[in-house]
């Protein structure tokens, strides 16, 4: 398919969402990691939060394949579930040894009020929305990682003697570069014979999802968690 007039939907998105971006760099979670100096239980409440978070995100692209009419679609929403279960589990044991917890025992947590929030807001796109609003609504999670830690690269150029050299090598790294491309990629596809009706709930979702990142961040930073304790903050099975 031609890439012509809407080749740049997903960077016209990507200029769209450049204050939230940068203020997702400033915030200090970001700037706690660039600075390695992120406190024990902050590391463990994010843990705690983004296992869960990257189940539903695996939840979602499984409810992206179920709507998938190409192969190379199910073969990227495959390959990204692949990627989740493989590869992203090197963060989150970065972070666990500097906290000096195992990381099954930072699984299986309720979600907290943000990470709820943005489960829920991706799962209900997956479910009511067209592939090109799944696509959308996915984009910003590699986006922003990737972006953050490209800069953490370039304005620390940390060193293995960083406490998360490997969490800022892993998302600075080539090897997310070429995953997000594809998916921004299809979303220019996408857009390309979208309705304006639907190319405007695909800007919303990304520009959500961006909020919702710097959201995460903060619930992470600050140990956001709900009101009042019921559940007496154990593991629940699913
Ligand atoms: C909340 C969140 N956003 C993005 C990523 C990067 O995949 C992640 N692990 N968690």
């Amino acid at each position: 398919m031609s890439l012509s007039l809407n080749s740049s939907f997903s960077r016209q998105l990507r200029q769209e969402a450049d204050p939230i971006f940068n203020a997702i760099y400033e915030h200090p979670f970001v700037q706690g990691i660039a600075k390695g100096t992120l406190g024990r239980e902050q590391l463990i409440h994010y843990v705690k939060q983004d296992f869960e978070y990257l189940n539903a995100y695996m939840r979602v692209y499984g409810l992206g394949i179920s709507k998938c009419t190409d192969r190379q679609d199910i073969a990227m929403f495959n390959d990204k579930i692949g990627f989740i279960l493989n590869s992203e589990v090197h963060p989150h044991h970065n972070f666990c040894r500097v906290a000096g917890v195992s990381y099954e025992e930072l699984q299986g947590y309720p979600l907290a009020p943000t990470a709820q929030h943005y489960t829920k807001h991706m799962l209900s796109v997956a479910a009511q929305g067209t592939l090109g609003e799944i696509f959308a609504v996915l984009l910003p999670c590699p986006w922003t990682y990737m972006e953050s830690a490209a800069r953490i690269i370039r304005d620390v150029q940390p060193g293995l003697d960083h406490p998360f050299y490997e969490w800022i090598r892993f998302y600075g790294d080539t090897l997310i570069q070429p995953r997000m491309q594809l998916l921004c990629d299809r979303l220019d596809e996408w857009a390309v014979t979208a309705s304006p009706q639907e190319k405007e709930r695909m800007r919303e979702h990304f520009l959500i999802s961006s909020q919702l990142e710097y959201k995460f961040f903060d619930m992470a930073y600050t140990l956001q968690d709900w009101p009042v304790q019921v559940l007496g903050g154990e593991p629940v099975e699913h």
